[in-house]
């Protein structure tokens, strides 16, 4: 999806990878971001980042790379996401104007990307897990 929506851009650009994991099955644990401490140093300053994420759930992991991407002195920081967890209770949104394609409901998603214990992500579309694949795959 990404690779489809880059070949449109219209204006230089380059490309980074993220590693930012929370979730232990449905469950929001300690954030761990791998690569971001270290593909950082200075690089982005100045610079317009673009964060694309696939979901926007509790709201906690853009606030979190929002927050570092302004600590590296970028020029404008938008996050972007396919999916929105808007109406949560709880959420965290300490992460300003943003951009989302679907406002969803409190559900774990999986599919086109979105796992459940590393299972579903090659699903082409999105579904709802529902309480019987919660337990099968726990
Ligand atoms: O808004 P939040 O509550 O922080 O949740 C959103 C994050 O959760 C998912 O990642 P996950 O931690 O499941 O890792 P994964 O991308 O490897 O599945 C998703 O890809 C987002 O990065």
């Amino acid at each position: 999806m990404l690779c489809d929506e880059l070949s449109l851009a219209s204006v230089p650009f380059e490309v980074d990878f993220i590693r930012a994991k929370s979730y232990l099955g449905t469950t929001s644990g300690a954030l761990e971001i791998s690569t971001l401490e270290v593909a950082t140093k200075g690089e982005y300053s100045n610079k317009d980042v673009i964060i694309v994420e696939d979901i926007i759930d509790r709201g906690k992991t853009m606030t979190i790379l929002v927050s570092k991407f302004k600590n590296e002195g970028v020029k404008t920081v938008l996050p972007v996401s396919l999916l929105d967890k808007r109406d949560v209770k709880g959420r965290v949104r300490d992460f300003g104007q943003y951009m989302a394609g679907f406002s969803i409901a409190d559900e774990f998603v999986v599919g086109f990307g979105l796992d459940y214990n590393e299972r579903f992500r090659d699903i082409k579309d999105v579904y709802i897990l529902s309480n019987e694949g919660v337990d099968r795959f726990r």
